[in-house]
């Protein structure tokens, strides 16, 4: 075992800023949803037509709200489209250069692409509104998620493998500005519900040396985290408990809860259950931490994230949701939401008080 002098430290941030990287990782899915918009639903040539409500559209285009959501935040963030009032329309640009027949349209130009697998994987999902991996036999089952009845690469060891060390990448770089930005110089017990990796935890023991921690995650994902917490040199302040956090009771005695990245894996229904879950355990006083992104609260950008929901849309029943949404999650279950301090790659802390 690591003696803790010689442990990895995760209170240092980077020297520079990998958002970047980021950005160009998510930014495929800024092609598929144009493409998919232009060349497979005639969204531009119908909203020339006439405005619509989002109601409206997901009938015509035969889409469930999830993808509805997803596609036309991604259009709104690219400024081809405007919500006014409930209605959209096409912007200028959109209506000078998207609309079929045009004098200045350039749809097939960016049809080009329409038959590319990336494309048609993304009109596959949008159709089906079901996450990759979940349904074909053959494939792992779904990344990250994992809830009764439910194909899930979480469950097998090697799969979870990959996908948890996935995710250390960014955790890496965001958990020493997460630890930087919440005072946790008042708290005892942290429970990291879904905390995967654990470094998040990690570098909130490193950061607090009062502090103890549970990670709360599924079998094969904590055989990471007690790795990963060894490595860190915190294992005599912190637990693995195992466990589906929908079913089971979360372990009791926290007076603060971490929910990072977990809440955009999943629909609205899910995500007020574990935010109600949460709160229940919660003493007086207590805080939820959701640390996620946000998108803005008309869900009308910014580009990056509204680019990454479409990833989190491709991989797990989820979203972003902007920070009004979160904050009437919160206050639904009786909590009294914080300003959002940011981190680092797009994420923020939105803390929620009992
Ligand atoms: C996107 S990862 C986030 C991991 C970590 N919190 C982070 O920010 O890097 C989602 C995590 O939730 C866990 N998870 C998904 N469904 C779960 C369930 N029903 N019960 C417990 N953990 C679950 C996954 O195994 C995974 O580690």
């Amino acid at each position: 075992m690591q003696s803790k002098s010689t442990s990895r430290s995760l209170t240092e941030r980077p020297t520079t800023d990998p958002t970047p990287l980021f950005e160009h990782f998510r930014g495929m899915h800024g092609s598929e949803l144009l493409t998919a918009a232009v060349a497979h639903f005639n969204l531009f040539g119908r909203l020339n037509q006439a405005p619509a409500d989002i109601e409206t559209l997901r009938n015509e285009l035969q889409l469930e709200l999830r993808p509805a959501i997803v596609l036309l935040t991604a259009l709104k963030a690219m400024g081809l489209l405007k919500e006014i009032a409930g209605q959209l329309s096409l912007t200028e640009l959109a209506a000078e250069h998207l609309v079929p027949g045009g004098a200045f349209d350039c749809g097939d130009y960016v049809g080009l692409a329409a038959q590319s697998p990336g494309v048609l994987s993304m009109v596959h999902l949008l159709k089906t509104n079901r996450p990759l991996g979940s349904d074909d036999d053959d494939a792992g089952g779904a990344a990250f998620i994992y809830r009764d009845g439910m194909k899930s690469a979480m469950e097998v060891e090697d799969s979870a493998r990959h996908f948890t060390l996935a995710l250390a990448g960014r955790a890496k770089n965001v958990a020493p500005a997460l630890a930087d930005v919440v005072s946790l110089s008042d708290a005892k017990l942290l429970l990291d519900v879904g905390g995967g990796t654990g470094i998040y935890s990690h570098a909130l023991l490193q950061k607090n040396p009062h502090l103890r921690a549970i990670v709360f995650d599924r079998p094969q994902v904590l055989k990471i985290a007690a790795q990963m917490g060894e490595a860190y040199g915190v294992n005599d302040r912190c637990e693995f408990v195992s466990g589906d956090m929908f079913a089971d009771p979360l372990p009791e005695g926290a007076d603060t809860i971490l929910l990072s990245n977990i809440l955009h894996d999943w629909d609205t229904p899910q995500c007020q259950q574990l935010v109600d879950r949460c709160a229940q355990i919660l003493p007086p006083g207590g805080r939820l931490l959701i640390h996620d992104v946000f998108l803005n609260d008309a869900l009308d950008g910014p580009l990056p994230i509204a680019l990454y929901s479409a990833s989190l849309f491709s991989f797990t029943e989820g979203r972003a949701y902007s920070g009004a949404e979160y904050r009437s999650m919160l206050e639904f279950a009786g909590l009294k939401p914080k300003p959002i301090v940011p981190t680092l790659v797009h994420c923020g802390v939105l803390a929620g008080t009992k």
